[in-house]
């Protein structure tokens, strides 16, 4: 158990997915995780459902971390840093996990040398299976690192990646959860349309992602030999691939993918 205490400044989607990922794991106990937001309703939430210290005072919350997430939207960081910058421990590590706010943007905010860790995260955090990608600053040092590789690893995978590699980050992992989302609701939408009742629908869609997934990861092999084992000659599958193929399916995911990570980098400018 680590004897750290984590703050998080901003509890929606992404932050309460990593508080929850993080106290699910017992990484650190509740109490030593406090979060801050705008609205009482949603610090009030964040308490009944974690059991963390909640304060709608981001202040408290900065004075009080060693490792401090900043898990607001990507145009409230320049405000909110400057309300925090003056009271952060010159020891805390900031994590920042925004699409499109580079360690140089966010260092000058600052106006002060600080230890951060510029990182990009996904949702599926909350079930403990979430993928992220980090890039640390020069101020930080590889103790420091891995306390915070250990933090993202408690609720997922992460890797240490060049900052040049956040863009491409941010179409793969950190914005992709929602494209599969909408791949099981199209797969669960035609089970429907062929007589399956909806619930069940959901979840033979969504297994059968996460066996391939797990196929992909744990077999080493290449999605297209997976691919072919699943088509017969003649058979079901291979319908189903030349109708896919029919419709651009690989290239309507890439174009839109990489839309992401253009969006990315014009968030960045
Ligand atoms: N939602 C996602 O899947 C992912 C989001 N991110 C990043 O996470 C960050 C947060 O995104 P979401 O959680 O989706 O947004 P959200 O809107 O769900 O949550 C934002 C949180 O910030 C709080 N907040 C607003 N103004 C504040 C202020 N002045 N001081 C303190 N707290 C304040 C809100 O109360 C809320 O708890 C963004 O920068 C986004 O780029 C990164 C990876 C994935
Ligand atoms: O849509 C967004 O901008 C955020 C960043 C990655 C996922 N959600």
């Amino acid at each position: 158990m680590l004897e750290t205490t984590i703050g998080f400044i901003g509890c929606g989607n992404m932050g309460s997915a990593m508080i929850g990922g993080i106290t699910g794991s017992g990484l650190v106990p509740a109490s030593k995780v406090i979060a801050s937001a705008h609205t009482s309703a949603t610090v009030e939430k964040i308490k009944d459902q974690f059991g963390i210290r909640t304060t709608l005072d981001n202040q408290t919350v900065a004075k009080e971390a060693d490792i401090l997430f900043l898990a607001v939207k990507p145009y409230l960081y320049a405000e909110v840093i400057k309300e925090i910058k003056d009271v952060v421990s010159e020891d805390a590590v900031i994590v920042a996990i925004a699409a499109g706010q580079s360690i140089e943007k966010i260092e000058g905010c600052f106006g002060h040398p600080v230890k951060l860790v510029r990182s990009m995260p996904n949702t599926p955090a909350m079930v403990l299976e979430a993928m992220s990608a980090l890039t640390p600053n020069d101020n930080v040092t590889p103790e420091e690192l891995d306390t915070v590789i250990s933090i993202f690893n408690s609720f997922g995978k992460c890797e240490v990646v060049p900052e040049t590699l956040m863009d491409a980050v941010t179409g793969v992992s950190g914005s992709s959860p929602a494209y599969v989302y909408m791949f099981i609701e199209a797969m669960a939408d035609a089970a429907v349309w062929d007589g399956m009742p909806r619930a069940q629908a959901y979840k033979f869609a969504a297994q059968s992602v996460l066996g391939a997934a797990k196929m992909v990861l744990e077999t080493g092999k290449h999605p297209g030999e997976l691919k072919d084992a699943v088509c017969s000659p003649g058979g079901t599958t291979i319908a189903a691939v030349a109708a896919l193929e029919k419709q651009n399916l690989r290239s309507t995911v890439m174009n839109a993918q990489h839309a992401c990570t253009e969006k990315s980098k014009e968030m960045s400018k």
